[in-house]
């Protein structure tokens, strides 16, 4: 069987708790500058502001094709759930993506493979893209152990989220590796490219658009090493730094 054709890329970056409010308002203006570039018709842009800043966000975006993501959700709609944030409250906020189990979120608040994929489920149910977040906790020293490790971890982590959405349902799928956030420089290439080859194959029998995006101390430079695996990129710090976001972008979008 000839390889099945990839789909759109796309580049995202969250803001995590990095920025005060009025900064997460400017990127998401300097963002809104970006717009309209040649890239424009090539891949999909995203950001993931916090949730505090979300409409005012929507409302800056609004011309734009720049789509806007909430970084979690409950996997319930309404009800007796204090502090926790609707999916539907989401969506109705102008969020078209939602981010579900970041390491962060793993490691400090208690996230799970299962809470993931109700959260997952609630977000399709709700009309939002799951943006499920996924990869090995530790790096193996030699090469190809450390391939093998890496998906036979992230295999589970993918298909408890694949079997809580509808087939149809468009995923997007971060892969990265924990080791990798917050790091100095992004993961090995032939390491990203070897596992996200073998993790595509999960999705292999989808009706629904699975796009597999690398995250981890991604940046400039980054998506030409691991495009052969990779749909484009998930960054945090290295893009909060507009001007390396509009490199990124070009890059991806081969500008
Ligand atoms: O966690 C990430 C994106 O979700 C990546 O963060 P850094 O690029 O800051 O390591």
């Amino acid at each position: 069987m000839p390889p099945l054709p990839r789909p759109r890329r796309i580049v995202g970056v969250s803001t995590k708790m990095y920025f005060d409010l009025q900064s997460t308002l400017s990127y998401v203006r300097g963002m809104l500058q970006l717009d309209g570039d040649a890239w424009n018709a090539r891949i999909d842009l995203f950001v993931i502001p916090d949730f505090v800043t979300l409409m005012a966000s929507a409302e800056i975006l609004q011309p734009s094709s720049i789509m806007l993501g909430a970084q979690d959700i409950f996997w319930e709609d309404k009800g007796a759930y204090t502090g926790e944030v609707s999916p539907l409250v989401v969506r109705q906020a102008g969020a078209k993506i939602v981010e579900l189990g970041h390491a962060e979120r793993r490691a400090m608040f208690g996230e799970t493979d299962e809470t993931a994929a109700k959260k997952a489920g609630a977000a399709a149910r709700n009309g939002l893209i799951p943006l499920v977040c996924i990869g090995e906790k530790t790096h193996h020293s030699v090469a190809s152990a450390a391939v093998g490790a890496a998906i036979q971890e992230c295999t589970p982590q993918v298909n408890s989220v694949l079997a809580a959405v509808p087939d149809d349902a468009e995923v997007i799928l971060a892969y990265e590796p924990v080791w990798a956030i917050g790091a100095a420089q992004p993961a090995d290439p032939d390491h990203v490219v070897n596992v996200t080859k073998e993790l595509r194959k999960l999705a292999a029998g989808r009706s629904g658009v699975t796009r597999i995006l690398y995250g981890g101390s991604a940046g400039p430079g980054t998506f030409a090493k691991i495009a052969e695996g990779v749909d484009g990129l998930f960054l945090g710090r290295f893009a909060h730094d507009i001007h390396n976001l509009k490199k990124v972008i070009e890059e991806v979008g081969g500008a």
